[in-house]
């Protein structure tokens, strides 16, 4: 079964998409952090209300040491409850902390992953999730298409999940889910772009238009 996670801390925004769009989680990182309206700390309380116990909730360190990663990361889990996701990016520090992390029971999700060696040493290090950056690796050239399917082949013996991330159109979030990817972390616009189609607006409207030509304001359930 495919996972789709919004990669947003728009509060508002996640409530109205996770409405009817079904959803496994929320992604953010610093970036996303930084550019939220409003009082950070009201925003990750709210993050927290909204995801307790019931969605996952994915937040980045914002340390680059293995001792910072790692205080910040039982925080963090402690505040966020069961489906805390610690995200480390992938360097030296970061797999030393996936390792202790995962060895204390703190699921982590290693991020920026842009080659298949980093995810198969994050898988390794027992990382729930690894994030390969989809559209940042076209941007240098890279096939991402191909990167997530050797990830895949890479991973077969582990139960780690790709959550490929960085889209910036559907084609690349289509692409990644049939090579293999489990789950992927959309942006909200792009989630919306993802379920719209000029076709089917012009087909609603040309639906209303022929029956009300016909019937007016009457309503089906008055004809039965
Ligand atoms: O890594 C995760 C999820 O683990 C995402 O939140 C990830 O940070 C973001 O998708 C990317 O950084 C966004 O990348 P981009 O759209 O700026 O290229």
């Amino acid at each position: 079964m495919m996972k789709i996670l919004i990669d947003s801390a728009n509060v508002e925004k996640i409530k109205e998409i996770s409405k009817y769009r079904e959803i496994t989680g929320i992604t953010t990182n610093p970036t996303i952090l930084s550019k939220v309206e409003g009082d950070i700390e009201n925003i990750l309380k709210e993050l927290k209300e909204f995801t307790y116990n019931k969605y996952e909730i994915h937040v980045q360190t914002t340390e680059s040491e293995v001792e910072g990663i790692l205080s910040e990361a039982r925080v963090l889990r402690k505040f966020f409850g069961e489906t805390f996701h610690i995200k480390i990016p992938v360097t030296k520090a970061g797999l030393e902390s996936i390792k202790l992390c995962s060895r204390e029971g703190i699921k982590v999700t290693a991020t920026a992953v842009l080659s298949p060696m980093q995810a198969l040493a994050a898988a390794m290090n027992g990382a729930s999730y690894v994030a390969p950056y989809v559209n940042r690796m076209e941007n240098v050239g890279q096939d991402a298409t191909e990167t997530i399917s050797v990830i895949s082949d890479l991973l077969i013996d582990y139960p780690t999940e790709i959550l490929a991330a960085s889209f910036k159109n559907i084609r690349q979030i289509q692409e990644v889910l049939l090579q293999g990817a489990e789950a992927a972390t959309i942006s909200p616009e792009l989630i919306e772009t993802s379920i719209w189609h000029p076709y089917t607006d012009k087909s609603v409207l040309d639906f209303e238009i022929d029956w009300k030509n016909k019937f007016g304001d009457k309503k089906i359930i008055d004809m039965i």
